[in-house]
């Protein structure tokens, strides 16, 4: 095994970039035998595939050689009173050389859910490259970034170049629901984290063309709204008329928690969201921004606001609202005439510094009672707060983002833009206040890969720039850390 740093950085940078362009087949089609898996976690009837997924997962990093152990975290109680196993966690370590920086990778390899029937042009389980992108479920999100991971390690191991680092991970497959038990599992693991010098999560995407690292993600508190007026559903011709509907009152409530400008009617709920300061403000000038590319990106025509200022301040340091869904409603095709009796509404409200979820309940709780006691309807309701994820801001001045900086501009010869992401991932500040390490995002996906949305994909140019991205980070992230050391030596 040939030591990093005996001859010179750059002719092993070389070799591992043309390991990497030579075998990006080999990479796209580990990338396609993943996405065939459907590893959908909302859906309980896809369990046994999310932990196939699981499953495989471990099994590609034990092939790396990195000793694996799968965390068992627990039940998941379904809403008809049945208990199903959520998939186990993966923890993982490869390397434990204590004069080398720990780094510490996090994904997730559950998705969103996608059927073909959802407007999709391609079968989302059969990953399909067009124009040079590589469409599928999960694609981006998170199964692309996680495979990048393998493949960055899988290129060292297979040169027999030894990795300047060691290596941890943690794998879950329970994200895309906000990762319920993830916090337990860290508290219980406290010793598996304890040597972690760096967390990088890669699960989110870049502004524009150009390449990004992310210091901050807003929060989650997803609330279910449930009104129940009977014990079965009705016809609307024997009942509709002379009984209180419980989809009218769940309407009512819905509408009165955004108005169509996007301002969020719940009482005090920007009470505690940080000022902002000058110097923050002057942040969003520099940063590379198309609105009408982000607009076509979207699929829409129109944003709530005119400015780029105003518009990344929207996504990253101010609340929004978005109401989801309604569980129990009619929603196929045809002219059902029902009167549904229990309706669920599904609203979530994205958090920012210095927002608390224990006030964001409490405000939403009493605002939804207020609006309901002026119905003077006979049915009951029920607030819950399914999830509570805080929002994230890290220091940019840690030495991982100086090493993933220096990285960035190494393969893709322009230095990335400094940004925070409108999405959650809520172990980033779970993280952050368990562990006090520092965390990073590094993202590689582009800002047209539609996470969440139909046609979800990764190009094949930043999948394989985004390998080669991470083996080097491993090199830059030795370098910085090895004068850090030196520099605390007495
Ligand atoms: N790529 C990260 C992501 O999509 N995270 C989810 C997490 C979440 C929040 N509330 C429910 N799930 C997101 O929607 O931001
Ligand atoms: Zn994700
Ligand atoms: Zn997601």
């Amino acid at each position: 095994m040939v030591p990093y740093g005996s001859h010179g950085s750059e002719p092993l940078v070389d070799e591992l970039f043309n390991y990497i362009d030579t075998h990006q087949d080999e990479f796209v089609q580990d990338l396609k035998d993943w996405i065939a898996i459907p590893s959908d976690s909302s859906d309980p009837l896809l369990r046994g595939d999310l932990s196939k997924m699981v499953e495989i997962t471990a099994e590609s990093l034990q092939a790396l050689g990195a000793t694996v152990n799968l965390v068992d975290m627990g039940e998941e109680k379904l809403n008809d009173g049945r208990s199903i196993p959520f998939p186990k966690a993966i923890l993982a370590e490869l390397g434990k050389n204590s004069s080398k920086a720990t780094v510490c990778i996090y994904g997730h390899v559950d998705v969103q859910p996608a059927k073909k029937e959802d407007g999709w042009k391609t079968d989302p389980y059969n990953m399909t490259e067009i124009n040079g992108n590589l469409y599928g479920r999960g694609a981006t999100d998170n199964k692309g970034p996680v495979l990048a991971w393998i493949n960055a390690v899988k290129t060292y191991r297979t040169l027999d170049q030894e990795i300047p680092v060691n290596i941890k991970f943690i794998i879950e497959g329970v994200e895309e629901t906000g990762s319920p038990g993830l916090e337990d599992l860290i508290k219980a693991n406290a010793s598996f984290f304890a040597d972690v010098d760096y967390i990088v999560i890669s699960d989110n995407l870049w502004l524009s063309r150009k390449p990004a690292l992310t210091y901050g993600t807003r929060g989650s508190a997803y609330f279910f709204v449930e009104v129940e007026g009977g014990t079965k559903d009705l016809h609307s011709g024997t009942f509709g008329g002379i009984i209180h509907e419980a989809m009218r009152d769940l309407v009512y409530l819905l509408a009165n928690l955004i108005d169509s400008s996007g301002h969020i009617l719940i009482p005090g709920i920007c009470d505690d969201v940080a000022p902002l300061t000058e110097e923050e403000r002057r942040l969003y000038e520099n940063i590379d921004f198309d609105l009408e590319e982000h607009k076509n990106n979207g699929g829409v025509n129109t944003f709530l606001y005119s400015t780029k200022e105003e518009i990344l301040q929207h996504l990253w340091r101010y609340p929004s609202l978005t109401i989801h869904g309604i569980e129990g409603a009619f929603s196929g095709p045809g002219s059902k005439t029902v009167i549904p009796s229990k309706v669920i509404g599904k609203f979530s409200i994205r958090q920012v510094p210095d927002m608390k979820s224990a006030v964001v309940q409490q405000q939403v709780t009493k605002h939804l009672e207020d609006v309901f006691a002026k119905l003077k309807s006979p049915n009951k309701l029920t607030v819950s707060m399914q999830i509570g994820a805080s929002p994230w801001v890290a220091d940019v001045n840690d030495p991982q983002y100086e090493a993933a900086r220096n990285a960035i501009t190494k393969v893709f010869g322009v230095p990335p833009d400094m940004i925070r992401d409108g999405s959650t991932i809520p172990l980033a500040r779970i993280f952050q206040d368990l562990t006090k390490k520092s965390v990073m995002m590094l993202p590689i996906g582009g800002a047209d890969d539609g996470e969440h949305s139909q046609h979800e994909k990764i190009s094949r140019s930043n999948y394989i720039q985004g390998t080669k991205l991470f083996a080097i980070f491993f090199l830059e992230l030795s370098k910085v850390h090895e004068e850090l050391m030196a520099k605390k030596q007495p």
